[in-house]
């Protein structure tokens, strides 16, 4: 008590000599603090974590409060949906904060020390390692994505069927994107898609003594299970210690694996890595582009190359599933901006040919229709494929905003001090994105000349740390939706009740609760 005491008395003259006022604090709750950590967890299980934070804000402390303190426990946070502060935090004074150690300690066992799970000077060392891979054209390798985009109309035309007058049968599209996407970054890291969507495509494997085959079956499973428990070792923080471990610890273990046998066989073939897999794939595209091979290039070490492969594939896999799984999911909601976008795709790329190839240029895709992207940020604003995102202050610091009794001094942030950055909440604040808030609605990112973004919208995060995927992800997503698109003319939406509120389902990223259910029309 005397130490906290002397530390509260010390922050409080720091405050003071750096000008800053003291933030306001939201109410404890429950026995012994921990009411709102239990409440955010069970939120988060029933699919309403993004809208729990929004509430308890406007609810406690008023919907003009946009910086509090949050008491839990022997600790307190620091909650911001300011973007003022947001851009101090990843931009303007980048070098006082990090992530939280938590975030290392939760998703280290899985994925390893990478780009998305380090601090500091490893931080540093990783994104050098890995930024150059993604300012490459070969990454964006859409023919590469065309691919599995014709296994998913397999997938679909093999189980829902083109049925009566060309209508499919009612099916959940979310998990079937989540497949495709899995397809597309194990072949575009490893080189070897594991075909989750048609496994007869498996080629056949060379052997590697003393070492398994990957199990291509089940890693998508060890995957979304393994982040289960690293999003509920999250949210315990410093509690962690209270969940067993078996189970994930089995789960991590079989990730591992998986990556370990590319790795591996990459340091064996070296620079023959790519004529392998293009000997046993058949692929022979030239200046075909394989993450693994070309980071093998950097470093030999196969910790790292484990590691740093796992933390792309996680953050290229499912977050862009996600991102497209919403996109569909609004679509099916709103007929007319599915009308509108259809007519603009089929103008610029006209009609789906089944026996033809695409011909869509990257560049193409990316400049010629503006209202994808509209579309698609629109998605990303009404529901941010990670919607909660965090920092640590490494140094006592200021941040611009959240002290005094109206919020608008800067206020003291002491060092080790964890700030919850709610990107969902940021994208609710109708003083920001006006009374319809919360209508889907493309429209508004083309009026006034065009939406620009601030840090009020960062659903790829921003400053030193941004994603480095962004343009892949745009570019997956936009030709996922024309190809859609083209070979569909009409979508229906087969949620029951159609009108049931959203559901956020929360695993590190962020996908619908209730899936994509639809029907499609076949054009
Ligand atoms: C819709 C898709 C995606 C979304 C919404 C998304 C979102 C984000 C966000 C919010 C961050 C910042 C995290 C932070 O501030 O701590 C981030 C970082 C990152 N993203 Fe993405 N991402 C997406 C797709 C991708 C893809 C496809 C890849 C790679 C293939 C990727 C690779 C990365 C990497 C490597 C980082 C770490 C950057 C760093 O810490 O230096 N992302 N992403």
């Amino acid at each position: 008590l005397q130490r906290k005491k002397s530390v509260r008395r010390r922050n409080d003259e720091e405050a003071a000599r750096l000008g800053c006022s003291p933030a306001r604090v939201m109410p404890t709750k429950g026995f012994l603090g921990f009411g709102r950590l239990v409440e955010s967890v069970k939120a988060t299980k029933a699919d309403r974590g993004p809208q729990y934070v929004v509430e308890a804000i406007d609810q406690e402390m008023g919907k003009d409060v946009h910086t509090c303190v949050v008491p839990i426990a022997d600790y307190e946070l620091i909650v911001t949906r300011d973007p003022a502060n947001v851009q101090a935090m990843l931009a303007s004074k980048a070098p006082d904060w990090d992530v939280g150690e938590q975030r290392n300690a939760s998703w280290k066992p899985l994925f390893g020390s990478g780009v998305f799970t380090s601090r500091g000077e490893a931080w540093k060392h990783s994104r050098a390692l890995v930024r150059p891979q993604f300012t490459k054209d070969q990454i964006n390798d859409l023919a590469l994505i065309e691919r599995h985009v014709q296994q998913l109309f397999s997938a679909i035309d093999r189980s829902y069927g083109a049925g009566e007058k060309g209508w499919t049968a009612s099916f959940d599209l979310q998990p079937l994107f989540y497949n495709m996407t899995l397809d597309i970054t194990t072949e575009l890291i490893y080189g070897y898609s594991v075909h989750s969507q048609n496994p007869s495509e498996r080629v056949e494997l060379p052997v590697i003594p003393g070492y398994e085959p990957p199990d291509r079956e089940n890693i998508g499973t060890h995957m979304d299970a393994g982040k289960a428990w690293v999003e509920t070792r999250g949210a315990l923080w410093k509690y962690r210690w209270l969940l067993p471990t078996r189970e994930f610890n089995a789960h991590c273990a079989a990730v591992h694996k998986y990556a370990e046998w590319f790795v591996q066989l990459r340091l064996q073939r070296g620079d023959k890595y790519l004529a392998g897999i293009q000997s046993e794939t058949g692929l022979t595209s030239p200046g075909r582009y394989i993450l693994l091979d070309e980071l093998a290039k950097l470093t030999q070490d196969p910790v790292e190359l484990r590691s740093q492969t796992l933390n792309i594939l996680t953050a290229g896999r499912d977050t862009t599933a996600s991102l497209i799984g919403w996109v569909f999911y609004f679509l099916a909601r709103h007929q007319d901006v599915f009308n509108k976008l259809r007519e603009q795709i089929l103008q610029q790329f006209g009609p789906y040919h089944p026996s033809q190839p695409s011909g869509i240029e990257f560049k193409e895709l990316r400049d010629s229709i503006p209202y994808i992207n509209s579309v698609v940020n629109e998605a990303l604003r009404m529901a941010p494929v990670i919607p909660l995102n965090e920092r640590v202050a490494v140094r006592d610091t200021v941040l611009p905003r959240g002290g005094g009794d109206d919020g608008n001094d800067p206020m003291f942030v002491p060092k080790g001090t964890q700030v919850l950055i709610p990107t969902y909440a940021m994208t609710r604040r109708d003083d920001i994105w006006g009374p319809d808030v919360s209508q889907f609605r493309p429209e508004r990112w083309e009026e006034n000349g065009g939406r620009k973004f601030g840090f009020e919208f960062i659903p790829f995060g921003g400053g030193i740390r941004q994603c480095l995927g962004q343009q892949f992800a745009r570019t997956k997503t936009a030709y996922v939706i024309v190809r859609l698109l083209q070979r569909y003319d009409k979508i229906e939406n087969a949620q029951e009740p159609a009108d049931a509120p959203v559901r956020f389902h929360h695993t590190i990223e962020n996908r619908s609760g209730s899936g994509v259910q639809v029907r499609l029309h076949e054009a």
